[in-house]
């Protein structure tokens, strides 16, 4: 039964909830955010609140800008799901900093965030790194052109393994180059994990009786099956780390500062190299697909938008030259790729839900009950896309967040989140996707393949979404 003053949605049917419905409409419009969408034009119109059950969770999606702000204010609602989803990502218990609550989020997150800072995260070293890595992509997009005028280059997926390495360098000290076949197979298969799950789950996490009796049918077989691929690539390298740990040698990157804490300490407190596992896991997850889709959002709209590009070159030709590449701090002069960054985040943000959030104790929003243990997820689309706030939305337009020739952003712009458990990497983020977009504008044009359609507007839908896949033509600048 609904409870008691539970926001508007629709019908609950036994065991399904509101599955069935979701499902359909997610078909007929290929997305989960516009099923949304039209089950909040048919069940709740005016309320800034939509619910439903999918299996056994009790799901309330934030749809309005002010509830939104109450929603993530609101410390009741500060927890982060429990159920099989969640934990078997993590071999049956609660860890990490993305999806957990409670002291050990606390805990772990303040700890994360302080080291870091020593290895440059959040600091000048966060820029420097990331010019390495987009000196290294130049090079490659070089060697891939040779004597050639231009390249034809797949991009939608081109960005990946580069930001990984900005994060890596600070997290495990290493980089990866692009081609290596080990990093093929993790990012595909990261990639298919992220289009076959959702914000809120993936079948057998609303149903987890099917993770027994259909393993394969509700997703649950391949969950696991990337998930192991993925522990033990970071196991192995905690594994290098343990190995050639020197307690009087200073500490070279995160995992080294984990594993001192881990010898002199012992598994105390939140501490445990489970726990050390599992944030790598976070970072890897929550910090690369993120950033390098925003990316080739970007990109794809750069490649549509040639006027938009030209601005761009204008701008970097301006304040930078051509003799040097651009660094992060260049940035303060340089308004309209600034602009372009942010813009790039609000089309990949728009088009997905937030990471979500649970009701710790019964509690209100928007005037209505949620009671303990609810999903309540942020409605992105409602924010980014929205017509008033965005004007003519799915247009790629950095001029919206100019204001007399500077950055000015709207209150309503809050694509990291905000509050408490507000994204742990969004200066990194921002930090990459300038120097990255910059040093590959100031380089090359990114044109539209001769005789190929304009890059879609289609995006591949997902727990994080990603840009159709395209190509663009790819020519050094006179
Ligand atoms: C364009 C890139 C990114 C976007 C749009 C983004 C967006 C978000 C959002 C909306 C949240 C949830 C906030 C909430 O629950 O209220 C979040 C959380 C998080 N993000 Fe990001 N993120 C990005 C990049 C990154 C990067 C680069 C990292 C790591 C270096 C990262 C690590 C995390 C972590 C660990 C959390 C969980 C924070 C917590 O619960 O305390 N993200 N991000």
């Amino acid at each position: 039964l609904k409870p008691r003053n539970f926001p508007p949605g629709p019908k609950w049917l036994p065991i399904f909830g509101s599955a069935i419905e979701v499902s359909k409409l997610r078909e007929k419009t290929g997305y989960l955010y516009k099923a949304v969408k039209e089950l909040s034009t048919l069940y709740c119109k005016d309320s800034p609140l939509i619910a439903l059950r999918i299996g056994k969770d009790r799901i309330v999606m934030v749809n309005s800008l002010e509830a939104n702000k109450e929603m993530l204010a609101n410390e009741d609602i500060d927890g982060r799901p429990k159920g099989i989803f969640y934990q078997t990502r993590t071999w049956g218990e609660r860890r990490g900093v993305l999806l957990t609550d409670g002291e050990l989020w606390k805990e772990q997150r303040r700890f994360l965030l302080k080291h870091l800072k020593e290895f440059g995260f959040g600091k000048r070293g966060m820029g420097d790194i990331a010019c390495v890595e987009a000196g290294h992509m130049i090079k490659d997009v070089l060697n891939i052109i040779g004597s050639e005028k231009g390249a034809t280059i797949q991009m939608h997926n081109f960005f990946n393994t580069y930001i990984l390495n900005t994060l890596w360098t600070m997290m495990a000290g290493i980089r990866y180059n692009p081609n290596e076949p080990e990093m093929i197979i993790l990012q595909g298969l990261l990639f298919e994990l992220f289009a076959a799950v959702d914000m809120v789950g993936a079948t057998f996490s609303h149903f987890p009786i099917l993770s027994v009796i259909a393993p394969t049918m509700s997703g649950y077989k391949d969950f696991i099956k990337t998930h192991k691929k993925i522990w033990a690539f970071l196991r192995e390298e905690i594994q290098r780390h343990k190995e050639r740990f020197n307690p009087d040698k200073e500490d070279k990157d995160f995992m080294d500062v984990y594993i001192r804490v881990l010898r002199e300490n012992g598994e105390v407190n939140t501490y445990s190299e489970g726990q050390l596992v599992a944030m790598c896991m976070d970072m890897f997850m929550a910090g690369t697909e993120t950033t390098s889709k925003s990316m080739s959002f970007g990109f794809s709209y750069l490649v549509r938008e040639q006027e938009v590009q030209r601005k761009a070159q204008e701008e970097i030709d301006r304040v930078v030259g051509r003799d040097r590449p651009p660094n992060l701090d260049d940035r303060d002069n340089m308004p309209y790729c600034t602009a372009i960054v942010h813009e790039s985040v609000r089309h990949f943000m728009g088009r997905t839900f937030g990471v979500p959030h649970r009701a710790l104790k019964d509690t209100k929003l928007a005037g209505y009950d949620i009671p303990e243990d609810t999903m309540v997820v942020s409605n992105f689309t409602n924010i980014l896309l929205d017509e008033e706030l965005y004007p003519d939305p799915y247009s790629f337009r950095p001029e919206r967040f100019l204001v007399d020739g500077a950055v000015k952003l709207p209150d309503h712009y809050f694509p990291f989140g905000i509050f408490k458990h507000r994204c742990l990497g969004d200066v990194l983020a921002k930090c990459n996707i300038f120097v990255f977009t910059t040093t590959m504008l100031q380089r090359f044009s990114f044109l539209p393949v001769p005789g190929e359609p304009l890059p879609s507007l289609n995006h591949v839908d997902g727990a994080t979404p990603s840009a159709a896949p395209f190509k663009a033509l790819v020519v050094p600048r006179a």
